[in-house]
């Protein structure tokens, strides 16, 4: 049995891992915990599941991995600079490994890397991410993630830059630059999670689109992080993608 705590289980996310790794036959909930609840009820957790909030996340990453416990983390708001502090607090504490991924959902991991190995073939690509009104985060984290894979896939091409010729813009009209890509965040009652990625050169484009329906989808991609955390080559992985045999 794999012990496992959830940190933010009072959330939309949160609720449903809680769930998830009670209705699984391979984990065990050790506690889950939310604001003005102590951190402590999960001592005794081999792992635990962090789904609440970019100003919450990286201090609740610094306690579990002083206190050596695997960390699954779908909180967005990771930065270079953030990603730093977690290597460096990992280089100070053994004992742990922290897997941090954008996305638990197996059809988005692949709308990614298929958006990746599209990118060489077009002269434009932007993204459209749409989701719920509550969401705290703009862009999401899926959508700067898709962002620089498609930037780092069109660098290694030696792509030309995107045409553009705007001139006059009314400020944000053409979406945030995130690694260079275009990217349009759309906010909308009754959505979940949704994004396209849409490439274009002459005469054709093409557009790649991930819809997550409800947040039971996440849950396959959140236990295999559970499940395999704690034996993953590197303290620090990021994204799915290397438990799906993706990169
Ligand atoms: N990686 C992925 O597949 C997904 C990631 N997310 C991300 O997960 C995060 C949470 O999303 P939602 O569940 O929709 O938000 P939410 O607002 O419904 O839930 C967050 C929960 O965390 C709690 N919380 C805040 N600070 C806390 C702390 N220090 N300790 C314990 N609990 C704390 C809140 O009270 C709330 O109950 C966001 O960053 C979102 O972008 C959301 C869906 C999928
Ligand atoms: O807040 C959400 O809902 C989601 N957040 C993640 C993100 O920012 O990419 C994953 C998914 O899009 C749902």
């Amino acid at each position: 049995m794999i012990k496992v705590g959830v940190f933010g289980a009072q959330g939309r996310m949160g609720s449903e891992v809680v769930k998830a790794v009670e209705g699984a036959a391979d984990t065990e909930l050790v506690a889950g915990v939310d604001t003005a609840e102590e951190r402590e009820a999960v001592r005794g957790a081999d792992v635990v599941v962090d789904f609440t909030h970019p100003d919450a996340v990286m201090d609740n990453l610094r306690w579990l991995i002083e206190n050596r416990v695997h960390a699954v983390v779908g909180t967005t708001g990771f930065d270079d600079a953030r990603l730093a502090r977690v290597r460096e607090l990992l280089a100070a504490n053994p004992g742990a490994n922290v897997l941090i991924a954008p996305n638990f959902g197996i059809a988005a991991v692949l709308m990614m890397s298929f958006a990746a190995k599209a990118a060489p073939y077009f002269e434009s690509a932007e993204i459209i991410e749409l989701h719920h009104p509550n969401k705290a985060d703009a862009p999401s984290g899926t959508a700067s993630r898709t962002a620089e894979l498609v930037a780092a896939a069109r660098e290694r091409a030696g792509s030309a830059p995107m045409p553009d010729a705007t001139t006059a813009e009314v400020p944000g009209a053409r979406g945030a630059e995130v690694a260079g890509v275009r990217v349009h965040a759309l906010r909308i009652t009754g959505m979940i999670a949704h994004q396209e990625v849409v490439f274009g050169t002459h005469g054709e484009t093409l557009r790649i689109r991930h819809d997550s329906m409800n947040r039971e989808s996440f849950m396959p991609g959140v236990l295999l992080g559970v499940r395999r955390v704690a034996d993953l080559p590197d303290r620090l992985t990021l994204g799915l993608e290397p438990l799906l045999g993706l990169d």
